[in-house]
């Protein structure tokens, strides 16, 4: 008798090996490996400096690494950004590059472009191929931006929405190139906790869509609660890879940090707090012990 289970299947959507970067004297990666497989979030995390958007930029042809390879779904990546959004790999950046003047619609088909097959004569001539897939551009448009929430406002200019949406509209923009991989630069840079939770809410949803994720973050509480997986990189290296609940305990990624506080640890001000109250918490079972004494 055969008995019948089900597994899922994951397959690498990323690989990169051996991938280190050199400006001049300096390598800011240094022989970097990192696999994200379909249906994972993976964080990046790790110092200011320690090479993060070195290797993001490394991964999207931004940057031609020094050395090493990156391939998606099997195959190596040209370094060229927009051959690397052909082949199925979407980011957002550090600093918020929205097209100010245009309506938010407008730059969700910005974003659409990659995936339009028309050529220069049909969209001049405004022909009925054009037609077509302009119309099936913006009801893909519309349908990310009511993913994200935003579809009441895609008429406003991007630059009249507040910073958190703006974010949001980022992540759209990405999405609209159907992406089977998502890279995000601190997505929750500048937000507060509310938004900072609906963030984590979204990256949720996109990797329910089946797209897989690769986040780089400062805030430590947010990569700790979404990502299957986080590597922390120190100088440039690779120092720890694992769960979640590894790297945060990683006696190692603590070090790496002091001096840099994690977003979310006890200030100087909390911890004072609680010893204040552990030691009138002491005090007052030795009153209590003095009392039942008597
Ligand atoms: N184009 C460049 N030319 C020269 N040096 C660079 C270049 N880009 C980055 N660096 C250097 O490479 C190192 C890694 O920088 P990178 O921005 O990748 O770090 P990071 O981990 O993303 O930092 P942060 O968390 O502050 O964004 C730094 O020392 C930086 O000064």
């Amino acid at each position: 008798m055969t008995t019948m289970t089900t597994t899922t299947a994951t397959s690498p959507v990323l690989e990169a090996s051996g991938v280190t970067m050199r400006f001049g004297g300096l390598t800011a990666v240094r022989s970097v490996d990192l696999t994200v497989n379909s249906g994972e979030i993976v964080g990046l995390i790790g110092p200011n400096g320690a090479g993060k958007t070195t290797f993001f930029n490394c991964l999207t042809g931004l940057y031609i690494p020094t050395e090493g390879k990156v391939s998606y779904k099997g195959t190596v990546l040209p370094p060229k950004p927009h051959l690397v959004t052909n082949a199925g790999i979407a980011r957002t950046f550090q600093n918020i590059r929205l097209f100010a003047n245009m309506t938010v619609l407008e730059n969700v088909l910005v974003g659409r472009h990659t995936r339009t097959k028309e050529g220069l004569w049909s969209a001049l001539l405004r022909g009925p191929g054009f037609r077509k897939a302009e119309t099936a551009s913006r009801e893909r448009a519309m349908e990310l931006l009511e993913f994200i929430g935003l579809s009441h406002k895609a008429d406003h200019l991007a630059r009249n929405l507040p910073y958190g949406e703006q974010r949001k509209l980022e992540i759209a923009r990405a999405l609209a190139s159907d992406p089977g991989l998502l890279l995000l630069d601190e997505p929750t840079a500048g937000m507060n906790p509310q938004e900072t939770r609906a963030t984590e809410e979204l990256v949720f949803a996109i990797r329910d869509q089946g797209i897989a994720v690769l986040v780089i973050e400062h805030d430590m509480r947010f990569i700790f609660n979404l990502c299957d997986r986080v590597a922390c990189l120190v100088q440039g290296e690779k120092l720890v890879e694992g769960t979640s609940d590894v790297v945060q305990g990683d006696e190692r990624v603590i070090a790496a940090y002091l001096g840099t506080p994690f977003e979310g640890a006890p200030g100087d001000e909390e911890v004072a707090e609680v010893e204040a109250a552990e030691s009138g918490s002491g005090a007052q079972s030795t009153t209590s012990k003095e009392g039942s004494a008597q």
